[in-house]
């Protein structure tokens, strides 16, 4: 793995979430995208033309490796952890860390361990049964300065998964434009 892909995912992995009603957005714009109910894969891919995934990480961990807060936003037990980085256009965009628990990925129409690099949230909100809960904001201090991140549980046919993401500098959400309107 890249290194500074590594300290990037140590700074995610160290954000002290927050939740929205308490949390100090610096602007409208990060507040919408941060706040976003819908499929990020699929906003982010409306301001580029390609959106790929790069997978730097795909392995089952043990159940004593998740902290206090995963075993209460999912299950004390194995899950996948998935890292990738989220191109647009070439560009490093967002870093997304998932943890699905084995148990999540029975009885699905898709084989979440096979998904490569394809964008997760276009499987998981293909699904019929796709929730959003437990969202939490916050800021990861990274070595190349504070960046936005959030973390919330997605439900795909009631079962969670926990995606964290980390908003690299070139994301959209930086970008001063007007907030897109899908013209
Ligand atoms: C969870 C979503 O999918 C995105 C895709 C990810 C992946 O491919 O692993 C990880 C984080 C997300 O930003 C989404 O689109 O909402």
């Amino acid at each position: 793995m890249n290194q500074l892909i590594a300290l990037y995912l140590s700074a995610l992995r160290q954000v002290s979430w927050q939740e929205p009603a308490e949390f100090n957005f610096p602007d409208a714009i990060s507040k919408q995208w941060l706040l976003e109910q819908g499929s990020l894969s699929r906003l982010l891919s409306s301001y580029c033309d390609g959106l790929t995934v790069d997978l730097v990480h795909n392995k089952i961990v043990k159940a004593e490796k998740l902290n206090h807060q995963e075993v209460d936003l999912l299950n004390q037990e194995p899950c996948l952890l998935r890292k990738v980085v989220l191109n647009g256009d070439g560009e490093a965009w967002v870093l997304g860390r998932t943890l699905i628990p084995l148990s999540s990925m029975e009885d699905q129409q898709h084989d979440l361990a096979q998904q490569g690099e394809i964008p997760l949230g276009l499987t998981v909100f293909s699904a019929d049964n796709v929730k959003r809960d437990a969202l939490q904001v916050g800021w990861a201090n990274t070595p190349q300065g504070d960046m936005l991140a959030r973390r919330s549980r997605l439900w795909m046919n009631h079962k969670p998964m926990l995606v964290a993401e980390l908003f690299l500098p070139t994301a959209p959400m930086y970008t001063k434009e007007k907030w897109h309107d899908g013209e």
